[in-house]
């Protein structure tokens, strides 16, 4: 039998839409201990029975005043189980409880802040610096604490920054403790799942295969899985934890739907398939793929036509056998996250994730949709993976569609194409592929005025975006030397035609996004 929660010491975060949510599982994971997140609707009972040691609050984007506040279940703070509450977790606290108040200020604070410790013997925060960096992103503060609590933390423009009741295991922060914002934000978490929770580390990623193993037989028994094959390390780790399941019940079907990048078709065929030993079914369906996505601008309609093909493709594959009940794919926490949840908005619909029909016909198999890129690529080595695959740079499934602003032609998929190829190959030689977290252009869809050799052009410019990240979910330009950058943008426009125009991208993340579309 697959182990669950009940089999180790975990924490069960609550969620209530941030962004971030996910994070706080990830970081407490990190330490050891299993963390999973739950919906805010979760009932006590529910929680008793998974046998948390404790209980988060995360933050989210409603106001606990307003009409679409989220809720708990109020038994939840009878269970004796410590609770943390984070941004609108601890609003939402000071709301619950008695003799607490939240209250909408006039002026929100995002951003860095500074903050003072004012109980250092508080346990959450014991041995730190008196003085905190910290990420603050509200517009609501808490204004009353809640009888039996304390103030533990402060700050100019936000008072109450954190508070406590050590009595009861009830403390909370204004901040967010989960992101590399905050400084010391791991120590807390620390000292809050181990000092104040009295958790054990007893949970490790060589459990996170086995369970997964174990979870992917039972489900499946002796049907077929089809797997989307991408090459990419999502995708790729998916098929080892599979193959290792399952064996030879696995179909890999790798498709072609002419938005790959330059040689990409064959690279794929020979590392995954030649080298790796994997069985893989390859469909050439660019002309379908471009056909359907002729005249459309709309990134939204993209998305959900390439993530509609994809799935009438895999059916098509999926009738060669009689019993594939199942299809898997790389699915990431960022991917889900991003298409939006209940809680959450969405930001883009990821082709395998929002971009899914809603008639599908399969059901799905996704083991890594709780981690995040780096927690993947960690799997990828304990599973024994090689370098280079597990350390590939992310492409998208729907592939330069989403890096050309505006309609896809065979033209302009060319001038993406061949730009990235020269991009990738100039990065390579400067050393910079092992340091930069992605790269590539995209066709922003601006024409301007050029003048080569004496003649007037007016023709398309292109967009070179480096960015350094860890997990996806946030990311920052990379600073490339103007030399490496100066010869890309030369080859481009010498070899690309229909390209005068070579600009650099320095947009973060947020506020931007790492790709176009
Ligand atoms: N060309 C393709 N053929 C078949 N399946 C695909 C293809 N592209 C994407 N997929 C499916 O969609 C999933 C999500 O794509 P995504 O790009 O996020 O993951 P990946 O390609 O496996 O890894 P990476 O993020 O490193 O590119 C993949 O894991 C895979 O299951
Ligand atoms: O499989 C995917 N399907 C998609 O639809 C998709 N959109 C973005 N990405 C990749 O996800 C990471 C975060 O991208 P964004 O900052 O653009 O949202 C980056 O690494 C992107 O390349 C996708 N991957
Ligand atoms: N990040 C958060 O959790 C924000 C909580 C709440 N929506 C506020 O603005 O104060
Ligand atoms: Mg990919």
């Amino acid at each position: 039998m697959a182990k669950t929660i009940r089999d180790y010491d975990s924490v069960v975060v609550l969620d209530f839409g941030s962004q971030y949510n996910q994070l706080i599982t990830r970081r407490i994971r990190e330490m050891g201990v299993y963390s999973e997140l739950k919906p805010h609707t979760i009932t006590a009972a529910q929680i008793k029975d998974m046998n948390p040691k404790a209980i988060i609050f995360s933050g989210g984007p409603n106001s606990v005043n307003g009409e679409n506040a989220l809720d708990v279940d109020p038994e939840i703070f009878k269970l004796g189980i410590p609770i943390l509450g984070i941004c609108y977790g601890m609003q939402l606290m000071a709301h619950d409880l008695p003799g607490g108040e939240t209250t909408t200020a006039d002026n929100s604070e995002y951003g860095q802040a500074k903050i003072e410790i004012t109980d250092k013997k508080s346990k959450i925060f014991q041995d730190l610096k008196p003085d905190q960096t910290v990420l603050m992103s509200h517009g609501d503060f808490v204004t009353k604490v809640p009888d039996g609590f304390e103030i533990t933390a402060t700050s100019g423009s936000c008072p109450i920054s954190a508070m406590a009741d050590p009595e009861r295991g009830f403390y909370a922060v204004q901040f967010h403790p989960e992101v590399n914002l905050t400084d010391e934000g791991r120590e807390m978490l620390r000292h809050f799942v181990f000092d104040i929770a009295g958790a054990e580390a007893n949970w490790s990623m060589e459990d996170f295969i086995n369970d997964a193993i174990e979870t992917i037989r039972e489900k499946v028994g002796d049907k077929r899985v089809l797997l989307g094959l991408s090459g990419g390390v999502d995708s790729s780790v998916v098929a080892v934890l599979l193959h290792r399941a399952i064996g030879d019940q696995l179909v890999s079907v790798f498709v072609d739907h002419g938005l790959l990048r330059k040689d990409e078709a064959q690279q794929v065929l020979h590392s995954l398939g030649d080298d790796f030993g994997l069985n893989i079914d390859f469909v050439d369906a660019g002309k379908l793929f471009l056909g359907k996505l002729k005249d459309v601008t709309d990134p939204e309609k993209k998305r959900k036509i390439i993530g509609k093909e994809f799935i009438d493709t895999f059916s098509e594959e999926a009738r060669k056998f009689d019993d594939v009940d199942f299809l898997a794919q790389g699915t990431l926490y960022t991917d889900v996250i991003e298409s939006g949840t209940d809680t959450a908005q969405t930001i883009k619909s990821h082709h395998n994730v929002g971009g899914l029909p809603d008639d599908l016909q399969f059901k799905l198999i996704e083991p890594l949709n709780k981690l995040f890129k780096d927690e993947v690529r960690e799997l990828g080595e304990k599973l024994g993976m090689p370098k280079e695959l597990v350390w590939r740079q992310p492409f998208p499934g729907p592939g330069l569609a989403i890096r050309i602003i505006g309609e896809v032609t065979p033209e302009r998929l060319r001038m993406v194409r061949d730009s990235d190829a020269i991009l990738r190959d100039e990065f390579a030689k400067a050393g910079l592929d092992k340091t930069i977290w992605q790269y590539f252009t995209a066709l922003p869809g601006i024409r301007s005025v050029g003048v080569m050799g004496d003649e007037r052009t007016y023709d398309e410019a292109i967009t070179i975006r480096a960015v350094t990240s860890v997990d996806g979910m946030t990311a920052e330009y990379a600073e490339v030397p103007w030399e490496v950058l100066g010869k890309v943008s030369k080859r481009i426009v010498d070899e690309v035609a229909g390209v005068n125009r070579v600009l650099y991208d320095i947009t973060g993340k947020p506020p931007a996004t790492i790709e176009y579309e």
